[in-house]
């Protein structure tokens, strides 16, 4: 299968900078479209460090559509889209809803129809395992199959399960119409992919998540609390059924969860299976408590923290199972728990304010000299 050109749509963020790196290292071309809310250009530095390719970058907001065209019509290689930009916090959805629907499902629509003006017909989405809600309420349902029933439980999550739902009636219907034409109908194709919770950072320290503003999840809240940024750490409810008590997630490396998008667009490509789902998780499930844990020992101290109530919305037990994507992308996550927090440290304590500093000369030297295990 030959590589071509593919449009990362919020691909200065966390999961897109980390999935930008991945298709580069695989020859694929990379142009970059993201409005850099939450996110920096200099992430463009950093992948070019890494792995000695820039990806090109437009500054464009999902919900402009001629700018889409614009994009198109400069790279007539592109042949395939991954789709991250979208709003994410999920307290925040229940605040502002509309700006929720609009960014989201709206700018969803307006790449969509711009894909289908300039003839581009693979789309991975960015959804998330957040799309399954409270996966307990089902029996023999943990870990988490696609097959589950869907049910999110708060706005953002509606917003993922609506676009999951968007991008598959476009697609059949963009294959019927190709049908009616007398042509194969495997013309398009949609990768949805749910991710659990992404973890970790580049290995050579140079590269990772960079949240604006105070970050809302346990790692990068975890990681600020080991360098003094925050006095302690907040557990949100020790009364789960779990074994300590506290809730279960199945962190997955971000390298990992890159790798994933790369494996699922190939599939896209060379196969044409129309709309699939499939989780991109570890199968293994972890306590709060044991993410503590794991992170004071990439630190090397105890770290502080204080048990409160339940957090409005959070449920048990998040774990994937994630066969579908073993068997069908050939994709496995294969890095631990214990890679995910040193390399999350290494990151947090050479760059204490993200991307806003230079990375230190000992990183970058490193790098150079091949010792970074990248
Ligand atoms: O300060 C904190 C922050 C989180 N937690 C707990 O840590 C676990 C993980 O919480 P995160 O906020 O890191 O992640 P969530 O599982 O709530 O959600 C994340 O993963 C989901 C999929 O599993 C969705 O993708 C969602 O968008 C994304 O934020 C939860 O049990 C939560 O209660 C704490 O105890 N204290």
């Amino acid at each position: 299968m030959t590589v071509g050109s593919v449009l990362v749509t919020g691909g200065c963020g966390y999961i897109g900078s980390f999935t930008a790196l991945a298709l580069l290292d695989a020859d694929y071309k990379v142009v970059i479209a993201d409005n850099l809310y939450n996110a920096s250009q200099e992430v463009l530095n950093r992948i070019e460090l890494i792995c000695g390719k820039r990806p090109e970058f437009y500054n464009i907001d999902i919900t402009n559509e001629a700018g889409f065209d614009k994009i198109f019509k400069e790279h007539p290689d592109i042949d395939s889209v991954i789709h991250f930009a979208a709003l994410k916090a999920v307290g925040e959805s229940s605040e502002i809803p509309l700006e929720y629907y609009r960014v989201n499902v709206y700018g969803t629509i307006c790449l969509l129809r711009s894909m289908t003006r300039h003839n581009v017909t693979n789309i991975v989405f960015s959804s998330s395992a957040t799309v399954y809600g409270d996966a307990t309420r089902f029996p023999n349902m943990i870990p988490i199959p696609e097959e589950c029933p869907i049910g999110p439980t708060n706005p953002y999550g509606r917003t993922k399960s609506t676009v999951e739902l968007l991008i598959t009636d476009h697609v059949e219907a963009q294959r019927n119409n190709a049908k009616k034409e007398g042509k194969s109908g495997e013309n398009w194709n949609g990768a949805l992919l749910r991710y659990f919770n992404p973890a970790g950072a580049h290995p050579s320290g140079i590269m990772g998540e960079d949240p604006q503003g105070i970050p809302f999840n346990l790692l990068p809240l975890l990681a600020q609390v080991a360098v003094g940024k925050r006095d302690k750490i907040l557990v949100f409810g020790d009364d789960y059924a779990s074994h300590d008590g506290t809730a279960i997630r199945d962190y997955i490396h971000i390298l990992d969860l890159a790798k994933g998008h790369l494996m699922a667009l190939n599939y896209l490509r060379e196969h044409h299976p129309g709309v699939r789902a499939w989780n991109l998780g570890t199968g293994k499930g972890s306590t709060v408590f044991h993410m503590l844990k794991a992170f004071s020992a990439a630190v090397g101290r105890d770290l502080p923290y204080e048990v409160v109530g339940r957090r409005a919305g959070d449920v048990l037990d998040l774990t994937s199972n994630p066969e579908r994507a073993n068997k069908e992308l050939g994709w496995k996550a294969e890095r631990t728990l214990e890679d995910a927090c040193e390399d999350l440290w290494r990151w947090t304590k050479n760059n204490p304010q993200g991307y806003r500093q230079d990375p230190p000369k000992e990183l970058l030297d490193a790098l150079k000299s091949g010792k970074a295990d990248a």
